[in-house]
């Protein structure tokens, strides 16, 4: 029997439709949920990607969740830095920041990359509000030693979070509006430091006892075996992921650490999935099978609580 357009049109309705009900348990545990989104700057490449990351944060908002976005930035640094004449070199997945670096990242990620999400944001209407780790005391650094290939390395202005004083992102949130977040921070003495945005987005999103924290990247999820395409691993617990670190590389290490922090600090789940996806935020949140790697706490062994 041939299929007629009527037919057609009932089974794409019937598949529309799907996609909305298929949504709905998730929209019900979701909702006033916490979800802190890392947007980094390898996905953000790319004009319409970047308007759908924005539609997607105005919709878990209007959903009646509560998207916090911590963003990156590396390679518009590093764009910027070449066209400065200046050169920039990473150790272990993490920038060399000598003071004239710092200058330039502090430039980009606040004045440049969190100006435009939160102009494309708003776009939708007025959500979005920016601030960085320096706004209210949201963060405070602390110099980061660095371990390469197990020796120190100095790698200057490189900060690890030290404290997280959440109360201006809670404000924001309570206002309904969306926090939408530079990672660079001062540390005691006031001296501005650069902070990984994986890194800085795992510590809050375990101090904001997040529901989820959603890492978006330019690859699939964790591969065990880089760059074996057959290796890519849809989940895994915090037992099994330490034991990996050691054998991650560049910006994987800084990742996976990230979803480490923030379920070893009570986030039930952390997700590294493709942002060059259009909508992938939505697909991770919405749909019952997810996309990319999820990052869960251990089953509990008999007679031990351990994360
Ligand atoms: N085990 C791994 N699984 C997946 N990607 C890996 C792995 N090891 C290294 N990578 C690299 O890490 C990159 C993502 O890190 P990074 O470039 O810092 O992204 P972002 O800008 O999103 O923070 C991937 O594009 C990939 O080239
Ligand atoms: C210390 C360190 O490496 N800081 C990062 C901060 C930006 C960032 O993390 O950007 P992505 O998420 O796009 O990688 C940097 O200077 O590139």
């Amino acid at each position: 029997m041939t299929e007629t357009r009527a037919d057609q049109r009932l089974t794409d309705a019937a598949g529309k439709a799907g996609v909305l009900t298929e949504a709905l348990p998730w929209l019900e545990r979701f909702r006033g949920a916490t979800v802190v989104v890392k947007y980094g700057g390898n996905a953000m490449t790319d004009d319409t990607l970047k308007r759908a990351f924005a539609e997607d944060m105005v919709f878990l908002r209007l959903a009646g969740l509560r998207p916090v976005i911590v963003h990156g930035g590396g390679p518009q640094i590093t764009s910027m830095l070449d066209r400065l004449g200046m050169r920039g070199e990473f150790r272990g997945g993490l920038r060399v920041t000598t003071p004239e670096v710092m200058e330039v990242v502090r430039m980009v990620l606040v004045g440049q990359v969190g100006r435009e999400l939160v102009g494309l944001i708003n776009q939708h209407g007025p959500h979005a509000v920016g601030m960085s780790g320096e706004d209210a005391q949201l963060l405070t650094a602390r110099r980061r030693n660095a371990v390469v290939d197990g020796e120190p390395v100095d790698i200057g202005l490189v900060g690890d979070v030290d404290s997280v004083d959440p109360t201006a992102v809670l404000d924001l949130i309570e206002a309904g509006r969306i926090p939408v977040i530079s990672t660079v921070a001062p540390d005691t003495d006031g001296v501005v430091h650069n902070v990984n945005a994986d890194t800085a987005a795992g510590a809050l999103a375990a101090e904001l006892g997040a529901e989820k924290l959603v890492v978006l990247t330019d690859v699939e999820g964790l591969y065990t075996d880089w760059p074996d395409r057959n290796s890519l691993v849809s989940s895994l617990d915090t037992r099994r992921l330490r034991s990996l670190l050691p054998t991650l590389a560049s910006g994987m290490i800084p990742k996976m650490e990230a979803c480490l922090q923030a379920v070893s600090g009570g986030v039930p789940r952390a997700h590294v999935i493709d942002g060059r996806l259009a909508h992938s935020v939505l697909l991770e949140v919405f749909t019952s099978e997810g996309i990319g790697t999820m990052v869960v706490p251990p089953e509990p062994e008999p007679g031990k609580d351990e994360n």
